[in-house]
């Protein structure tokens, strides 16, 4: 803990039970005290620096990758800890590699598609590391389109083999995270043909790299495929391309639990939905709203914390100047991100919930919440995602020219954070997906099909349709059943609106894809509703602790009026509600920022992230940031030296040259 507080006087301002509200974040005390375990073993240990991480070189970046993973499974080992303890460490670690790979896709992808007698022959492996696996899908030509890709597996009876093959330079595997330098296996995503006929994508388990000294087996091409985006960041993951020459793979190493190759080559498909195949997709997705509230949070924490120390402009009499964080522009732009930080982790549990509900009844051979689990994951992760890495970069500005430093920690969160809108599905061909079930859902209201979970709203057509908001003042805004029906209702028009569009092209088809940019807004608009309504259900539930519940409350409200001022062309042109009405709500969020002020450094401080996990000079726990500043400024690698190299080559010999000159003069 700091010697000095120099946040001190925020935290005393602080009107509800900091502890209280740490469990209110983490979802349990247990959690908390899990977290903060993990969190301090990783700081405590000089192995998990990272404070030098953006002065890598990739080469040094990847190496110190690969001791920290084997480091970290030496203490996981050594203290015996539990999975979710391991997880933990996993996430403190904070930097991407291939475990991430083999934990997240690998292992999920032999667990969900492989038949039990596969599960018991891959997995002990993968547990004890004694293999390294990657999930090897996307390739150099498609990622988005899934049944696009190219990778061929023949079936050759004679041997009882498949044939993995390579055909075209698009059909090289390209992105795989772990392939480039680490894997020894890989989940391989490939067209199954047998009998001469083509079966469509299916997985199969391919060993890439010899288990004695790592080389690639015959026929077997592949590296890293080069730097990415930033410096530090995602450079510590070796995204790989991967090539096959006619690479031979025993039968029982097609992931057999959705379908079968028999000895004689006949195809069986189990009777069970074929969207079964993209359930690693699925999973990952939905731990993937639950990062977008972490980064979130990381950053809002640095944003907060530094506004509340960084002073600008307002001295009066020779008295301090302003904390930058009391003027109204900054809570404007800082706050909502505070109240979707919370948003999001609220939201990613109640995903959480759902995705291990709908597991459950896949395992009773109940399909029929498949679909509200893809709309949920697909969804919700598009939009939680695009909205972090937006705010992200917010926050850096937020923080004046010293978020632009790497001291800062924002420019590598930005750049390691950004892929998440692309990977695991492109945020646009996400909601895309989003669209089509709420185009399908809108056809079959007329029939008198009553639409069920998240969709249960818009079996209120008739209501939500011609619905006029009751809103008459600016604390009528505060009454969450006011926000939930203007929400249901712009969602609901905006679906209707896009559907009875598209009824008038030529073809259903047609009209979707002139219509997209529409069907899009139509699909955020139902994310956000859903993001509102599990914020407002989390508000009602009972919450222990000193004023917890309501600052929770005030963050629901920032939240909801936050996104209906920012979409308020939506809310106004389906008349959902009054431009007068729109003004009230902007009023109620001035009202609402002045109640977060004295409260949001011990609302930053309820994420409980230790300095480490941070890596943030602004964000430092006890506000002393300028020393700080100016120490790391020294450790950078061109302070080394005071003349730096390449002074006599360079600047010595211009500048004498140009004194040469003037003494001609
Ligand atoms: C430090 C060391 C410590 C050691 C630590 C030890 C730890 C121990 C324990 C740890 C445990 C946990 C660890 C967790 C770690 C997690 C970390 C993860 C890290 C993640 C990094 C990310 C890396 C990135 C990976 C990738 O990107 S993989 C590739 C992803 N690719 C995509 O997402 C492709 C996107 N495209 C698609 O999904 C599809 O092609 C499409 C959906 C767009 C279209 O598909 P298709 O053409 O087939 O379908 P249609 O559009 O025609 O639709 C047909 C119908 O199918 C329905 N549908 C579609 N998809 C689904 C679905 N997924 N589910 C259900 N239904 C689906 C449509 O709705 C259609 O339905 P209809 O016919 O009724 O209309
Ligand atoms: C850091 C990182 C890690 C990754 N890790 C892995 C991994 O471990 N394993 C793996 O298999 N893959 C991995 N990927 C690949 C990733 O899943 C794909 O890049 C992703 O699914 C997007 O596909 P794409 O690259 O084909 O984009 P494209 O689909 O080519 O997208 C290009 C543009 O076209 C637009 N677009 C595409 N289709 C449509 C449409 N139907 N309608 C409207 N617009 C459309 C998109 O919105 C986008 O703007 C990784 C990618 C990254 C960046």
């Amino acid at each position: 803990m700091a010697e000095v507080d120099h946040l001190a006087a925020e935290r005393a301002t602080a009107r509800f039970d900091v502890e209280e509200m740490k469990v209110a974040w983490a979802g349990s005390r247990h959690a908390v005290h899990v977290a903060d375990r993990m969190a301090r073993l990783v700081a405590s240990d000089p192995v998990f620096r990272k404070d030098n991480r953006t002065m890598l070189s990739r080469k040094e970046l990847f190496k110190d990758t690969l001791r920290k993973a084997a480091h970290a499974w030496k203490r996981i080992v050594e203290l015996r800890l539990t999975e979710e303890e391991a997880d933990l460490l996993r996430q403190y670690v904070d930097q991407p590699g291939y475990v991430d790979l083999h934990w997240g896709m690998f292992v999920p992808a032999i667990k969900g598609q492989g038949t039990e007698e596969q599960q018991h022959k891959w997995l002990p492996l993968a547990y004890k590391f004694q293999i390294i696996g990657c999930y090897a899908q996307t390739e150099l030509g498609h990622g988005s389109n899934v049944q696009g890709l190219e990778t061929t597996a023949t079936f050759d009876p004679k041997t009882d083999e498949f044939v993995i093959h390579s055909p075209t330079l698009t059909s090289s595997k390209w992105w795989p995270g772990g392939l480039g330098k680490a894997s020894t296996h890989a989940v391989v995503y490939a067209r199954l043909i047998t009998e001469g006929k083509d079966y469509g994508i299916h997985g199969f388990i391919v060993q890439l790299r010899s288990l004695e000294d790592h080389s690639p087996l015959p026929g077997v091409t592949l590296g890293d495929i080069g730097g990415k985006f930033g410096s530090g960041a995602y450079n510590s993951m070796d995204n790989g391309v991967l090539r096959f020459d006619h690479v031979r793979i025993p039968r029982d190493q097609m992931l057999m639990r959705l379908s079968q190759v028999t000895r004689e080559g006949k195809y069986v498909h189990s009777n069970v939905p074929k969207q079964l195949l993209y359930g690693t997709m699925v999973y990952v997705r939905q731990s993937i709203v639950a990062d977008a509230s972490k980064a979130l949070s990381r950053a809002v924490c640095i944003a907060v914390r530094y506004s509340a120390v960084r002073k600008q402009f307002g001295s009066q009499d020779g008295g301090p100047e302003t904390q930058v964080l009391n003027y109204k522009t900054q809570q404007s732009r800082l706050f909502p991100l505070l109240a979707s930080a919370y948003a999001f982790r609220f939201v990613g549990d109640w995903l959480n919930w759902l995705y291990t509900d709908v597991t459950q009844k896949l395992e009773a051979k109940d399909f029929s919440t498949l679909q509200e689990a893809h709309a949920c994951t697909a969804g919700l992760k598009a939009v939680t995602t695009s909205v972090t890495a937006d705010a992200i970069e917010e926050c850096r500005k937020l923080c004046g020219g010293h978020g632009y430093l790497n001291s800062s920690g924002l420019p590598e969160l930005f750049a390691v954070y950004v892929p998440a809108c692309t990977y695991e599905g492109d945020n646009v061909v996400l909601l895309l997906q989003v669209a089509r079930i709420l185009m399908k859902t809108v056809s079959q209201l007329a029939s008198g099909k009553q639409p069920v979970g998240t969709m249960a709203y818009m079996g209120k057509v008739q209501y939500l349709m011609q619905c006029k908001s009751a809103v008459s003042s600016a604390e009528d805004w505060l009454n969450p059943d006011a926000i939930q029906e203007a929400f249901e209702a712009r969602a609901l028009r905006m679906a209707v609106n896009c559907a009875q569009n598209i009824s008038q092209a030529a073809s259903q088809e047609e009209g979707f894809y002139e219509r997209s940019p529409d069907l899009l807004e139509a699909a955020v608009a139902h994310i956000q509703l859903i993001i509102v309504t599990k914020f407002i259900e989390k508000v009602h539930q009972e919450i222990p602790g000193h004023g917890v519940k309501e600052q929770l409350q005030a963050l629901c409200n920032v939240y909801a009026l936050y996104i209906l001022h920012k979409h308020l062309g939506d809310f106004l042109a389906t008349g959902c509600i009054t431009p007068r009405q729109g003004a009230l709500a902007n009023e109620q969020l001035g009202k609402l920022y002045a109640q977060v002020r004295p409260n949001a450094v011990a609302l930053v401080d309820a994420f409980n992230y230790t300095d480490h996990y941070l890596g943030s000079v602004l964000g430092r726990y006890d506000g002393d940031v300028y020393p700080a500043l100016y120490e790391e400024a020294w450790k950078d690698p061109l302070n080394e030296t005071v003349v730096p190299e390449g002074y006599h080559e360079y600047l010595r010999p211009l500048i004498k040259q140009q004194q040469l000159k003037l003494s001609r003069l």
